[in-house]
């Protein structure tokens, strides 16, 4: 994918979703989550490509092992270039991903990029700890996650801006670290918890960027991607 920050296009409708992309060149990137790939399937992802944008399909897999395999190898002929998993699937379904994504890969086509979620952006600490039972700190446990994913062969992580800087540590510069929860100063965090501005995720190493609602939800969409775009490529 482009490293220009990537819209969430969590709509309700391919209708409302092409038309708020009006304003919007095929060179962004654009991110389809369960809500507007539940509603509108592969027929989403085929408008979108018509008109050249960049596609993370969000989806977030986590299954057993055979059935990830399987729903991977279906994902893989639509064409997107990134899609996901849950981390917390283990090593062995997100082994299984891989294979499918590679198996059903149409030959000459390249394989989408895959990543593994490692703690969502709107869990905190308290969450981690009391809801999931982890004896460890929120970021060891995303760590924990950014290790398995990289061992199990996967490109990278879904994580937060701020343990971007320790897995670029830990699992290398190259290994993808796109982050959500990208709030402009003035913006609420809504139900996100570990939020960081788009200057933070330059600073912290993040590779992508993505943003929802301080774009979708902007009086001046166009305004508010152009603004972003450039606070994270350090422009001004
Ligand atoms: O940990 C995660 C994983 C995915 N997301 C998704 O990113 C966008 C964020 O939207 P905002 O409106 O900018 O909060 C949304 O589609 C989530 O499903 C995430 O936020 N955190």
């Amino acid at each position: 994918m482009k490293t220009s920050p990537i819209i969430a296009l969590d709509f309700e409708s391919a209708q409302k979703t092409m038309d708020f992309l009006r304003a919007f060149e095929g060179n962004v990137n654009v991110k389809v989550g369960m809500q507007l790939y539940y509603k509108e399937g592969p027929a989403m992802i085929a408008k979108l490509k018509e008109r050249g944008f960049d596609i993370f399909l969000d989806l977030k897999l986590h299954d057993i092992p055979n059935t990830v395999k399987s729903a991977m190898e279906v994902l893989a002929g639509l064409g997107v270039d990134l899609v996901n998993v849950h981390a917390a699937g283990g090593k062995t379904m997100m082994e299984a991903a891989l294979e499918g994504l590679d198996k059903g890969t149409p030959a000459g086509m390249k394989r989408p990029s895959i990543i593994g979620v490692t703690q969502l952006t709107s869990t905190d600490e308290r969450q981690v700890q009391e809801e999931q039972l982890i004896q460890a700190t929120l970021q060891d446990s995303v760590l924990h996650y950014a290790k398995l994913t990289k061992q199990a062969g996967l490109d990278g992580v879904v994580c937060s801006v701020h343990e971007a800087a320790v897995i670029s540590e830990i699992c290398g510069p190259e290994f993808l670290k796109v982050t959500p929860g990208i709030r402009l100063p003035e913006s609420g965090a809504h139900d996100q918890k570990r939020i960081a501005t788009p200057e933070e995720a330059r600073k912290e190493g993040s590779t992508h960027i993505v943003v929802g609602r301080a774009i979708t939800g902007a009086d001046n969409p166009r305004e508010a991607y152009e603004l972003i775009n450039a606070r994270w490529k350090g422009m001004e």
